[in-house]
């Protein structure tokens, strides 16, 4: 079956005056139909740049050196203004962890709700009512009402139930949620990720769920790609990757503080030392300079290691790591 959502050895560069800035480094991955695939990575690995790529909404400065990315197995990077617009206007819906990146200040929630529906051949009063069933099943108190509210005056656990209204209103083929429970509190955090998890089964979407919540993403997700300066060091089955990592990076995230499964930290935990200077990566392993385990061999780019089922992870000494 054609996944949802195949990205192929997709590398970014940013111009900077330092020279070229390697932001995304031959990343591969892929989100099957109706799977919730998490992205975690400390800040500055490159989840932003992977889905501005995605969505084909790039900086001036960006550029796409290589790679592929398909939907459905529709080429993105190769695709007209027009269809891009089209497909995300109706195909790929995202989720921002501040719901006013999504929401119109200036325009009613339930305007907002009319205009996302249309391409509906439905009249306004169906679109309307569609709309606040919608807001009611995202959990909303008096959703006829909320329609004639403005994005202000909700709180801003009711504006992100809104911003996934909007989004499970599209019907989407493939939802990318950024950190959308970053922001929240930790009860509305859970009823959140329930939500997602209920709509995603009721409208079979796939869907690429970025955070930085090690236990959210357990919770949620079937699969896990991890994150670091730029590279997909380690992808799996959730479970398996959490609790027999491959990559000293993944293992040392979980380590660090084990606690944070459970307990849904807001952070990710620190480890020591600093993220490589992009525009000048060291050769070999990207986490050679980080990593207990650096040996001589790490000079050397290792290859994806292939563990148990589909699990790989990009280190030389993957199998000992994951034994
Ligand atoms: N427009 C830009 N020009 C130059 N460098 C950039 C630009 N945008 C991002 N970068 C750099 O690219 C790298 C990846 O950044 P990116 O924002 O994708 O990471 P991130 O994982 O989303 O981090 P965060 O969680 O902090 O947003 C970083 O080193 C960042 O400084």
């Amino acid at each position: 079956m054609t996944d949802t959502l195949n990205v192929d050895g997709l590398t970014v560069h940013y111009a900077t005056r330092e020279g070229a800035l390697q932001a995304l480094r031959d990343v591969a991955l892929d989100v099957p139909p109706g799977q919730i695939v998490g992205i975690v990575g400390e800040s500055g690995c490159g989840k932003s740049t992977l889905i501005n790529a995605l969505l084909q909404l790039m900086p001036e400065n960006a550029r796409i050196a290589s790679g592929a990315i398909r939907l459905e197995g529709e080429d993105l990077i190769g695709a007209r203004a027009r269809r891009l617009r089209d497909l995300r206007g109706r195909d790929i819906a995202v989720v921002f962890q501040d719901p006013m990146t999504s929401l119109n200040p200036v325009l009613t929630i339930g305007r907002q709700m009319h205009d996302i529906q249309y391409r509906e051949k439905r009249s306004t009063a169906e679109k309307r009512r569609m709309a606040a069933e919608m807001l009611g099943r995202v959990g909303l108190p008096d959703p006829a009402a909320k329609l004639d509210a403005y994005p202000h005056e909700l709180s801003g656990g009711q504006r992100q139930r809104v911003a996934i209204a909007m989004a499970v209103l599209m019907r989407p083929r493939l939802l990318i949620a950024d950190e959308p429970t970053t922001a929240l509190d930790a009860t509305l955090e859970v009823q959140i990720i329930e939500l997602l998890k209920e709509l995603q089964q009721e409208i079979g979407c796939a869907i690429l769920f970025i955070s930085h919540h090690l236990g959210v993403i357990a919770e949620l997700c079937d699969r896990v790609v991890v994150m670091y300066a730029g590279e997909a060091v380690e992808e799996g089955p959730v479970a398996d990757v959490f609790q027999r990592p491959g990559h000293p990076y993944t293992a040392k995230l979980i380590e660090c503080d084990p606690g944070r499964m459970k307990t849904r930290v807001a952070q990710l935990p620190s480890i020591p030392g600093d993220l490589p200077d992009l525009t000048d990566p060291p050769a070999g392993c990207i986490f050679r300079d980080r990593c207990d385990r650096a040996a001589e061999r790490c000079r050397t780019r290792p290859d994806r290691v292939a563990l148990r089922g589909a699990h790989w992870a990009l280190c030389h000494f993957a199998a000992e790591v994951s034994a």
